[in-house]
């Protein structure tokens, strides 16, 4: 049974996630000669090779172990460093939504920290895509470099080390996403760089800065479609006899806020009298 490598079946170097149970799950890229423990047995990564993804394996103890293609869920759960706040996947399928990203979209990122954010948008952009990803810290950059590493995606993305409120190089952008702790600081970078109607999404922690970049888009103008969202997740526990949500939850994790850059919008009758 034939099959494409790291997509069908398991070679030397493809990424397996390997399942033993809901708590047991391993992540790492097959080497010939090496052996992965666990304590309900080992298996021999020469074992691995060839396989199907989506079969089973059985370990030295007897037990059997599900192999499967990791997601960039299970990286962000176990197989990437974090060194900084990371944006959750539940933010990020919107992120992706508002932003309508698609392949060969160039988006601009101010904020790159542990680059979790930086992956999700190189996935996205596809092969024809490009991100310009701006952090301010060199140990932040180093750690995002290596985690795009890891998922194969760093020919996707520019890492530059700068302070973004000091401006960005690029123009006609499609889309941006900020995730840094003074973002109305960059309104004017983000309305240089971005093309008109293109999207852009704030990441923000604490009410208080979403007040403030409100207040401050409102003051400098052109920005539109003004959204904000928080994202509230509620998994529950897969069992047929006693289906009910799960006794903990991600309670909070930030707001987003969307709008769209537009030209500065022209006078109107009934103007004089807005507050
Ligand atoms: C919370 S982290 C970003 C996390 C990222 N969104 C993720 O999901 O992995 C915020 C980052 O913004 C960076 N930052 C803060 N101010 C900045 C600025 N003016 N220019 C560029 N980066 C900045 C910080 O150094 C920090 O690494």
């Amino acid at each position: 049974m034939g099959g494409e490598c790291c997509r069908d079946v398991v070679c030397e170097g493809c990424p397996v996630l390997l399942v033993l149970d809901e708590r047991r799950r391993f992540l790492f890229r097959v080497e010939r000669g090496r052996v992965q423990g666990s304590d309900r047995g080992v298996v021999r990564h020469d074992d691995l090779v060839g396989l199907r993804y989506g079969s089973w394996v059985r370990l030295s103890s007897g037990a059997l172990a599900l192999v499967l293609q990791p997601r960039l869920v299970d990286y962000m759960e176990r197989g990437l460093r974090r060194r900084s706040q990371v944006i959750y996947p539940k933010d990020h399928g919107l992120i992706l939504m508002l932003l309508d990203l698609k392949p060969g979209a160039r988006v601009l990122e101010i904020g790159v920290g542990s680059g979790y954010t930086t992956i999700v948008l190189a996935q996205a952009v596809g092969a024809t895509g490009r991100v310009y990803s701006y952090e301010v810290r060199s140990d932040m950059l180093e750690t995002a470099r290596k985690n795009l590493e890891t998922v194969g995606l760093l020919d996707r993305v520019e890492l530059k080390h700068r302070d973004a409120r000091l401006g960005v190089d690029e123009e006609g952008l499609d889309a941006a996403v900020v995730d840094m702790p003074d973002p109305w600081a960059v309104l004017p970078v983000l309305h240089r760089a971005l093309r008109p109607g293109a999207g852009a999404v704030f990441f923000l922690p604490a009410v208080n800065q979403v007040s403030r970049l409100l207040s401050a888009m409102d003051l400098r103008g052109g920005w539109a479609e003004t959204r904000v969202y928080e994202v509230l997740l509620r998994e529950y526990e897969p069992r047929g006899d006693a289906l009910r949500p799960k006794t903990t939850m991600i309670a909070h994790t930030g707001y987003l806020v969307y709008a769209r850059r537009v030209e500065e919008r022209p006078a109107q009758v009934g103007d004089r009298n807005r507050g």
